[in-house]
């Protein structure tokens, strides 16, 4: 990875990627960071000691810009930040829903834009991140966006028109497990064990299964299939889930995520 980085909205998403950069080995001195509050930057600087600089400041510095703000502030941060802007520099984009398209009539014509899906395992290098070129990406500026995601992860390249479903998946996804495992857990408390045990049993649970389904390449219904003994204790537990429909719940949920992540492209 060449040249200077800069983060432009170091949030959730933004500091988990930058601190993994920098676990990676990346000197600090190659990042710059722009920060909406003074309090924000000293807090980055102390922990990392990367730069901070305003916004405009930040991108003219930078080879390559991180936006890291919410969607609905990513407009704002464009119109901030594209005077500054050159051709040659790569922009990547973790904004849900919002188009490559979208950034690229806001930043100078020979700015390359790739959008990417991230998540939030990646604090602990087990990201899952889905990346798509926009309209001026070249092979090489995949590469580079490949290289600074791939310090936190795994990465994919998919085409833009799947990414608010990729979103739905891998980019909310954690969510819902960590939804699950708090039902598990709070279950375990109901059935009279203490919450820790509770939670240790859950948790491991949860981390064994993940395990099985990265390592062994088995389909998850043979797996389920192999817990679930005729006339047994997971089959009662599995008809009870069937009779409340929760996989039809997963099927709406996640089309109201990718609809949502459709809504914010439009705006709102
Ligand atoms: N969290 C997640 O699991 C995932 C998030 N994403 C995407 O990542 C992006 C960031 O999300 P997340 O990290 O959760 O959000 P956060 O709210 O944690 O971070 C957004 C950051 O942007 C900063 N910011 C806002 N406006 C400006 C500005 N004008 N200049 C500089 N900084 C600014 C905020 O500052 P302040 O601290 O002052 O509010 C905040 O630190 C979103 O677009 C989201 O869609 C994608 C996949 C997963
Ligand atoms: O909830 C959100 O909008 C962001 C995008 C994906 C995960 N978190």
């Amino acid at each position: 990875m060449a040249g200077k980085t800069a983060f432009i909205g170091v949030g959730v998403m933004g500091e988990t990627i930058l601190a993994g950069l920098i676990r990676a080995g990346r000197p600090a001195s190659d990042f710059i960071v722009g920060v909406r509050r003074p309090e924000r930057g000293a807090e980055l600087a102390e922990k990392y000691g990367v730069t901070v600089l305003a916004n405009r400041e930040a991108a003219a510095q930078a080879d390559t810009v991180v936006l890291g703000t919410k969607p609905q502030d990513l407009a704002a941060v464009l119109q901030e930040i594209a005077p500054a802007m050159r051709a040659g520099q790569l922009l990547v984009s973790l904004a849900a829903g919002i188009t490559t398209s979208f950034i690229e009539t806001h930043v100078p014509g020979g700015v390359a834009v790739v959008r990417v899906m991230p998540n939030t395992p990646a604090l602990l290098d087990q990201g899952m991140h889905a990346l798509s070129a926009g309209s001026r990406c070249d092979e090489a500026h995949l590469v580079e966006a490949e290289a600074l995601l791939g310090a936190t992860g795994k990465v994919v390249r998919i085409a833009e028109k799947l990414q608010n479903a990729a979103t739905a998946v891998s980019g909310s996804g954690p969510a819902y497990i960590f939804y699950v495992v708090e039902a598990m857990i709070d279950a375990g408390v109901m059935l009279g064990l203490p919450r820790p045990l509770a939670t240790e049993l859950a948790v491991q649970t949860l981390y064994g299964s993940a395990t099985m389904l990265r390592d062994l390449g088995t389909h998850p219904t043979i797996l389920r299939e192999q817990v679930t003994s005729p006339g047994g204790t997971t089959a009662a537990a599995l008809r009870y889930l069937e009779d409340h429909k929760v996989k039809a719940a997963f099927l709406s949920a996640m089309e109201a995520c990718r609809d949502r992540a459709q809504e914010l492209a439009a705006g709102s």
